[in-house]
């Protein structure tokens, strides 16, 4: 299945300069998410506890493959959204600032996590939810994304972490 022709490029958007990939047109097929969440689970070969989502792209198949792996869902969200109390990380992405936060008790430790968002670009995001789930002693066992943006190098930020992306740019 060709899913690299399901990602719309954006140029422009949000702001002048960035290249936005678009990832609806790859939702808006059931059969399309079915094969996308089977080629993430084929590479996942220890049993995982919890499938970090990281707010708001990352939710859409992180939901999907904590069902497929028997895995609990834990949400990472931006600033002011967890209603409960939450652990915070600061972090840069390719077009601004912002602030990650987890709950407290989403993560027990030594439990085997896979940690999911929709793009790897810049490596911030990302590395802000590894260094949420570390600090809660959560074991990370892959971090997984729909896309991976190479030119900007964001697997320097997770240096040590399995990294699986199933289409490259
Ligand atoms: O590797 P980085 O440079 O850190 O960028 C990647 C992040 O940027 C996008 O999220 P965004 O903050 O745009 O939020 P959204 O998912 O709510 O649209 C994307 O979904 C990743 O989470
Ligand atoms: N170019 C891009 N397209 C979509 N999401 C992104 N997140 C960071 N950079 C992005």
């Amino acid at each position: 299945m060709n899913i690299e022709s399901l990602v719309r490029t954006i140029p422009d958007f949000p702001k002048k300069g960035i290249s936005y990939k678009d990832i609806t047109p790859l939702l808006q097929d059931y059969k399309v998410m079915e094969y996308c969440v089977k080629k993430f689970a084929e590479q996942i070969d220890s049993p995982i506890d919890k499938v970090v989502g990281i707010e708001s792209r990352g939710f859409f198949f992180a939901t999907l493959l904590a069902k497929e792996l028997k895995a609990g869902f834990v949400p990472i969200r931006k600033s002011g959204k967890l209603p409960y109390n939450t652990l915070k990380e600061p972090y840069d992405l390719e077009y601004g600032q912002d602030e990650l936060e987890i709950h407290e008790d989403a993560i027990l430790k030594g439990e085997k996590v896979l940690i999911h968002d929709d793009v790897l670009a810049t490596g911030g995001t990302a590395k802000a939810a590894c260094n949420l789930v570390e600090r809660l002693e959560g074991e990370i066992i892959q971090c997984n994304f729909l896309i991976e943006l190479t030119f900007l190098e964001g697997k320097n930020q997770l240096e040590g972490k399995e990294i699986l992306s199933l289409i490259k740019y």
